[in-house]
């Protein structure tokens, strides 16, 4: 066993993980730094998902570790990570898993009566955080009474309102279009920097990327490091291709 580094809130060493026999995880080592913002990027397939559900220990760990501060993750049996999602990890999907039957506050409110938070202080919070979302005026309705847009940001409002240690958002804006996307994004690594909110963000898009403190990128799900060749002079470049080296 290998000891994780002081300064990772989160850290995942030689990760291999298969759904029903087939590759997704083959050995991947991560380390997320307290409050950084990190982006995990690669092609649909590439294990995006995979690594954010075993770091957020919705899935056991098949081989290899991963530490919540000095925590084990990987022998924990499954209460006490559920226990530990639900007292330190938030987590929003591309597509938000909302309860039909109770309304928008509710549904903000919900994981922090999860936790024992009294349902006053709870609904504080979770108004508090649809005002910052721009859907305060929603509170009362039920999430089948919601655009799409509007759930997403119901989805944000739910994950921040319970001040999570680490935030797993995969995809969170994958759905949205583009100005709202960029929109909520911006509210969410913004409320995550002042909060002191660590995030793990899963993303196609290099733009969404962008927001990030830092990259992983995966392939087929390993670790890739691009590397930027240095700008050559323009009398040198022509008939060439830009390129860059992936390693
Ligand atoms: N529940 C599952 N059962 C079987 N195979 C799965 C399952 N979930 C993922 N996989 C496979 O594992 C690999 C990694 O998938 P994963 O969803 O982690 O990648 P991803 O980069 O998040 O992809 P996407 O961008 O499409 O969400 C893919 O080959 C995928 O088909």
């Amino acid at each position: 066993m290998v000891a994780p580094p002081d300064n990772d809130v989160l850290w995942a060493h030689a990760l291999h993980f298969q759904h029903n026999g087939s590759p997704a995880l083959c050995g991947v080592s991560v380390g997320v730094r307290e409050g950084e913002i990190l982006a995990v990027t690669g092609p649909r397939g590439s294990g995006k998902t995979t690594l954010l559900q075993c770091l957020a220990g919705l899935l056991p760990i098949q081989r290899g570790e991963v530490w919540f501060n000095s925590t084990p993750v990987h022998t924990m049996r499954s209460f006490s990570r559920e226990r530990l999602r639900r007292d330190r990890f938030g987590w929003i999907d591309p597509v938000p898993l909302l309860v039909p039957e109770l309304n928008v506050w509710e549904n903000a409110a919900l994981p922090l009566m999860l936790r024992g938070t009294g349902r006053r202080r709870a609904r504080t919070a979770a108004l508090e955080w649809l005002e910052r979302l721009d859907i305060g005026g929603c509170a009362r309705r039920r999430p089948d009474e919601l655009t799409g847009a509007e759930r997403q940001r119901l989805a944000v409002a739910r994950a921040l309102a319970a001040c999570p240690t680490v935030l797993f958002a995969d995809e969170p804006t994958a759905t949205l279009h583009r100005s709202e996307a960029a929109q909520v994004l911006r509210t969410l690594t913004a409320a995550a920097r002042s909060h002191g909110i660590t995030v793990v963000l899963a993303t196609l898009h290099p733009d969404v990327a962008a927001l990030a403190d830092r990259t992983v990128s995966l392939l087929d799900g390993r670790p890739v490091t691009t590397v930027q060749l240095p700008p050559v002079p323009e009398a040198e470049t022509e008939g060439r291709p830009a390129c860059s080296l992936s390693v």
